[in-house]
């Protein structure tokens, strides 16, 4: 799978596909949810049965991040180079990343047809029934299938339900900040992950016999609901199990607020400060509470230890 990105205007430089016929799914896919999954499935089937290149076009930054339309859209399900990973293991050629910008913002739906789909090669087009382009989101899916005309062939998803609501990027955020991990699992089709580098933090756990590592999170992530989760992570490509503290540590009355993800890592003792480490959240164990005295937190850490242990095993 090959990246590239775009800024519009577009340049020759920027488009070594335009003499290829292209499918591709159009919009931001913050998630890669399973509704996602479906409109970009459908680019890629299309693609392979009329011997088109299939594609991606996603815009980057956010839109609404952009154009100011609320702090919410600052916080990604996923950044842009996970979003990429999972483009590719859905089958996609090519993710062009466009840049978005004012200038690319103000296009008409009118000149995002004929001024950037068309001269990318594109002649199919995979959207959600809620897609909106150009100016203020003035065009729809419908829109885009009128002014494709006979040159652009456009194929509308229509929404998957999953237990009566419709499976969105708001949905799998709300369900994750409050802590309905499976909900968000379920919208997502696979469990919720976040990378970052292990960084240092107090020195305090070793101490209390649960070294936890410290995750300097890669972008600002949708954050899940504070509490203990059981959890897998990757280092060096090498999975482990553990367990995951996201939250304040109440017990030591500390003044900096901002909640940080901790993970203490089963039948593992190696230094990994500076390494990258992946994150999975499998399920969620507890809120974060405020102890008394430290040997109750230990003995707290030391339950919930055994209880991610034979949460994990179950799977
Ligand atoms: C599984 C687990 C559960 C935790 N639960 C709490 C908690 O409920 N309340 C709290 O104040 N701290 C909690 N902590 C955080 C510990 O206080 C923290 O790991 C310890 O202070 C070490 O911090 P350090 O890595 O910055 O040295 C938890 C940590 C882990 C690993
Ligand atoms: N089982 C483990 N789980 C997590 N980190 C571990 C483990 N064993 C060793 N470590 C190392 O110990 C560090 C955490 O120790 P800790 O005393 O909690 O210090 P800090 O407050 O700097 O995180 C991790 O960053 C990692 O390098």
């Amino acid at each position: 799978m090959e990246i590239i990105s775009l800024s519009y205007p577009l340049n020759e430089i920027e488009l070594p596909y335009a003499d290829k016929r292209i499918s591709v799914a159009i919009g931001h896919f913050d998630g890669v949810h399973r509704g996602h999954q479906n409109v970009i499935r459908e680019a890629v089937s299309f693609a392979k049965e009329s011997n088109m290149l299939s594609a991606v076009l996603t815009f980057s930054p956010h839109p609404k991040e952009v154009l100011g339309q609320g702090e919410h859209y600052f916080r990604c399900l996923t950044p842009l180079t996970r979003k990429t990973e999972l483009f590719a293991a859905l089958g996609v050629d090519l993710v062009f990343v466009m840049r978005f910008d004012l200038r690319f913002a103000a296009l008409s739906p009118e000149q995002f047809v004929s001024e950037v789909l068309l001269p990318l090669g594109v002649r199919h087009a995979a959207v959600g029934f809620d897609f909106t382009f150009g100016s203020r989101g003035m065009g729809n899916a419908e829109m885009l299938r009128e002014l494709g005309g006979s040159e652009l062939s456009v194929h509308i998803e229509q929404p998957l339900i999953e237990s009566g609501t419709k499976v969105s990027s708001t949905y799998t955020r709300e369900s994750l900040e409050s802590g309905d991990l499976d909900m968000a699992c379920k919208l997502l089709g696979r469990p919720y992950d976040v990378t970052g580098t292990v960084v240092h933090g107090d020195g305090r756990g070793r101490t209390i016999g649960f070294p936890t590592a410290n995750l300097e999170l890669h972008a600002p992530y949708v954050a899940p609901r504070l509490g203990v989760y059981a959890i897998s992570a990757w280092i060096d490509g090498a999975a482990y199990d553990g367990v995951l503290n996201h939250g304040m540590k109440p017990t030591f009355n500390k003044t900096d607020v901002v909640p940080v993800m901790e993970a203490h890592l089963f039948d593992f003792d190696r230094d990994i400060y500076g390494k990258e480490m992946k994150v999975q959240f499998r399920h969620f164990i507890r809120p974060e509470q405020k102890f008394g005295s430290i040997k109750e937190l230990i003995a707290q850490i030391a339950a919930d230890s055994d209880k991610a242990r034979s949460l994990l095993a179950k799977i």
